[in-house]
């Protein structure tokens, strides 16, 4: 099949690929033209394990390229894919002005009869409206398909040829057929509905999992209180077929592109039909509260931050990806700086990405996670890299003005803390936690 992907972020991208490699002709289109030209070179404008291998090999095989002209490509293609961006408004309802405009294009440049994806996240009831901008605009015979997507970032390749389930909205039996056959090599597990309960599937599908995550920070923050250990809590509870082990790491909560945004705008879907969703709004509450649990313990040990350093391990918001769109770290950071404590920033990746969302003079940026610590007060760790569990305390403890790590992900065990002389807090597992005031530190050797 000849198919014409728009958008190349992390879902056109990724799904274009996919598509390529299961032996079709996928043309992917973007509007940014450094990103084509990137693209073009062979260069990936993302960080996505297995991404750039799985471009490479495709192009020079002939059935993946890249363009700006998106109406050639529209017109070679018997399937267009839609997957540009559905960012939040200030009301935290989401923006279709990316995806109207470019469903306008396709509608302009179409030439024959097409199958037109939507794999962008969109609310309930976008497909209908769609249909009708691009009925306005042409003659040409089209069916809508709602086929959302439910690949992370990080493990985005193993995802997308490996889905759990693909999810096909449509009124239109052939459209159906077509997209059921497109997908058919990468799973059995093949369910076809009607369009607005595709869309509402993946608004669900990540609420579920943000609830799941605000509940279990919910349950470390009593256990920090009753002296209960939440690793040990969500263990216990995930054995429970009906519960599962997955997503529930307690920690500083949830950020990127995707689930801040989903809630909220799942938030006003239910708003517009006078219905109040109290328990997502309170997920998404919990979670905010969550990140600034980091500057609380900092207050317990330190009292006033204002003169502190503090090194921060990690800005992207979770490990294997460059992407900082709403990471934690930026709340904690900018209230860090507010506070009057200076920041040593550390990642192994997505150092540019954050600096380009926020800089200022109170933030050293650091090559690793031993730069960062070096005279510092504390360190925060933010974001589970696998390297910065790597470090032996008892040595980083000689480069610190004191030795406190505040581990915003419950990456360090007993036995690396054993003897390290660091007083440590993590995430509701209390018996983990050495506690201890300030006042009470020894100089350091
Ligand atoms: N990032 C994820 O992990 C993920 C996973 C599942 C679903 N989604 C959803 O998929 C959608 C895309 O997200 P993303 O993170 O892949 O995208 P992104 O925001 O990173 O990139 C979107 C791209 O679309 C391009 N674009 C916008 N309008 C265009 C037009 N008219 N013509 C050509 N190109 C245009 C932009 O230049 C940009 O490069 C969103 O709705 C998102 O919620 C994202
Ligand atoms: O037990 C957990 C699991 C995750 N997280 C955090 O939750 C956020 C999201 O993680 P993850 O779901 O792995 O990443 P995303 O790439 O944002 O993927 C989510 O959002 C995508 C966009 O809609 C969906 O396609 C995916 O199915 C959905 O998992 C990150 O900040 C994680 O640190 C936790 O705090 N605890």
């Amino acid at each position: 099949m000849k198919i014409a992907v728009i958008g190349t972020g992390y879902v056109g991208l990724v799904s274009g690929v996919c598509f390529a490699e299961l032996k079709h002709e996928v043309i992917c289109v973007d509007k940014e033209l450094s990103k084509i030209s990137k693209l073009q070179d062979g260069e990936i404008p993302i960080y996505e394990p297995g991404l750039q291998e799985l471009v490479l090999r495709n192009a020079a095989e002939g059935r993946l390229s890249f363009t700006s002209d998106l109406a050639a490509a529209v017109r070679q293609s018997e399937l267009v894919i839609l997957a540009v961006g559905t960012p939040s408004l200030p009301s935290g309802e989401a923006n279709l002005a990316y995806i109207e405009q470019a469903a306008r294009e396709v509608a302009q440049a179409m030439d024959g009869r097409k199958i037109i994806m939507t794999k962008s996240t969109v609310p309930v009831g976008t497909n209908h409206m769609l249909k009708q901008v691009i009925a306005e605009l042409t003659d040409q015979p089209f069916d809508i398909v709602s086929v959302p997507e439910f690949l992370r970032e990080g493990t985005a390749v193993k995802d997308t040829f490996n889905p759990d389930r693909i999810v096909i909205g449509s009124d239109d039996p052939a459209a159906v057929q077509a997209v059921i056959e497109l997908h058919r090599q990468l799973t059995e597990n093949i369910i076809v509905t009607d369009l607005r309960s595709a869309e509402m599937i993946k608004y669900a599908s990540n609420a579920f999992l943000a609830t799941k995550i605000s509940f279990i920070n919910e349950i470390a923050n009593i256990c920090e209180k009753v002296g209960a250990d939440v690793s040990q809590v969500a263990a216990g509870i995930g054995y429970d077929h009906r519960i599962g082990h997955a997503f529930l790491r307690a920690g500083i909560g949830y950020g990127g592109s995707c689930f801040p945004k989903d809630t909220q705008a799942l938030i006003q879907i239910a708003g517009n039909v006078d219905y109040e969703f109290k328990l997502l709004k309170s997920v998404v509450d919990v979670n905010h509260q969550q990140r600034f649990s980091m500057i609380h313990k900092l207050e317990e040990i330190f009292g006033d931050l204002k003169g502190l350093t503090v090194a921060i391990w990690g800005l992207a918001f979770k490990p294997n990806t460059d992407d900082v769109r709403d990471a934690p770290a930026i709340d904690i950071i900018r209230e860090l700086v507010l506070r009057g404590a200076a920041v040593k920033a550390c990642d192994p990746i997505a150092m540019d990405n954050f600096r380009k969302v926020m800089d200022s003079e109170a933030i050293t940026w650091c090559e690793d996670g031993l730069e960062a610590a070096c005279d510092a007060d504390a360190i925060c760790l933010l974001t589970e890299w696998q390297e910065y569990c790597r470090y032996q305390l008892k040595h980083l403890r000689r480069v610190m003005k004191h030795p406190v790590l505040i581990d915003g992900r419950n990456m360090y065990n007993q036995e690396q803390l054993q003897d390290s002389g660091f007083i440590y807090r993590s995430i509701g597992r209390p018996s983990m936690n050495t506690v201890a005031a300030i006042q009470t530190l020894q100089p350091l050797v």
